[in-house]
């Protein structure tokens, strides 16, 4: 007889956890307020497919996210899938920044097993709530034998996508993620779990044990760009301490001359700068001879939040600037 999987729900809150006052409410709601226990008991259907147990790791606003919740979910995903008994994983997320833990987690957990995060567009207490079927398929993923090697995934809407590769497109929709240049990982249709290829991403060289892991990640900001940008903020970030600037500019990168000016001026000083672009997709290459003449990295496949991370994380291992352009080109 085929052995039971034991699936894990870490939940950190989010709108799938969300209360509000009608039924007929999908803003103005809290998030976070329905428990883990809660949100299991609502969909009975998940003891037919695993022995799911439930944790509550937080209970926030995805908007509120911290890196100190992320450390601790990186700590309970390694402790879990290898000693803890765990065949899967599954984190309930607020949706709005789910790309940005899933992407954490996809360079710092190095697993075969699914870890798969989910959230709703709607609160618990909707008509026609979303998050009961979104962890429904969650937890079918994370319990799935073809899931295993597909690294860090989110299921919503009866899709599933790569951590890399997703984002939130959409303010409102229930169909919201998308992965604009490599598209869906596979579909959970009428509950069967299908996957159309693999991701070719893998987590960070020696990231079981990364070199400060669990302090504090070093400051990196991102500015986003505009015609006419006058670059003063590039300035005010390095007042701040910041170590890293993510700039989201206008399609492939590209920077207004005063922002260049001031991101060159910024390099001089040590800062790492690296160009992204607030375009949804496709990536940012070097274009510019000029940029390479003033060191400015660019981020390749990666949004400015995605960026974000992996500069900070490049940067508490201490690695200087071509390896982090190496990284960039990989991660
Ligand atoms: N749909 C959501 O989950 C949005 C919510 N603000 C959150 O990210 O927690």
């Amino acid at each position: 007889m085929k052995q039971r999987k034991h699936i894990y729900v870490l939940a950190t809150g989010g709108t799938i956890a969300g209360q509000a006052e009608s039924g007929v409410a999908t803003t103005g709601y809290r998030a976070g307020a329905v428990s883990v226990d809660a949100l299991l008991s609502a969909v009975p259907e998940l003891s037919e497919l695993a022995e799911v147990s439930g944790e509550q790791v937080a209970a926030i606003d995805s908007k509120d996210m911290t890196e100190q919740i992320q450390w601790e979910l990186v700590r309970r995903c390694r402790e879990l899938l290898t000693a803890g008994g765990a065949d899967g994983i599954v984190i309930t997320h607020g949706t709005d920044t789910m790309e940005e833990t899933a992407y954490f987690l996809s360079l710092l957990v190095d697993t075969e097993k699914p870890i798969v995060l989910t959230g709703a567009m709607r609160p618990a207490t909707a008509l026609s709530a979303d998050g009961p079927l979104n962890l429904l398929d969650a937890v079918r993923v994370a319990a799935s034998d073809v899931a295993g090697g597909m690294g860090v995934l989110v299921v919503m809407n009866n899709q599933i996508d790569g951590a890399h590769d997703v984002t939130k497109t959409h303010t409102m929709s229930v169909d919201t993620f998308r992965s604009p240049d490599s598209g869906a990982l596979g579909r959970v249709n009428d509950g069967e779990v299908t996957f159309f290829r693999r991701p070719v991403h893998t987590p960070l060289p020696h990231s079981q044990s990364l070199p400060g892991e669990g302090a504090s990640l070093p400051q990196v900001r991102i500015l986003y760009g505009y015609g006419g940008d006058d670059g003063a903020l590039v300035e005010a970030a390095v007042r701040s301490g910041a170590r890293g600037i993510i700039y989201a500019g206008m399609g492939n990168g590209s920077l207004p001359q005063p922002v260049e000016q001031r991101l060159a001026a910024a390099v001089r000083q040590g800062i790492v700068a690296v160009r992204s672009s607030r375009g949804c997709g496709g990536s940012v290459t070097q274009a510019e001879a000029s940029y390479e003449q003033a060191h400015i990295l660019y981020s390749g496949t990666l949004n400015p939040q995605k960026a974000r991370i992996l500069l900070q994380l490049a940067l508490l291992q201490g690695r200087d600037r071509s390896e982090i352009q190496e990284l960039f080109l990989r991660y």
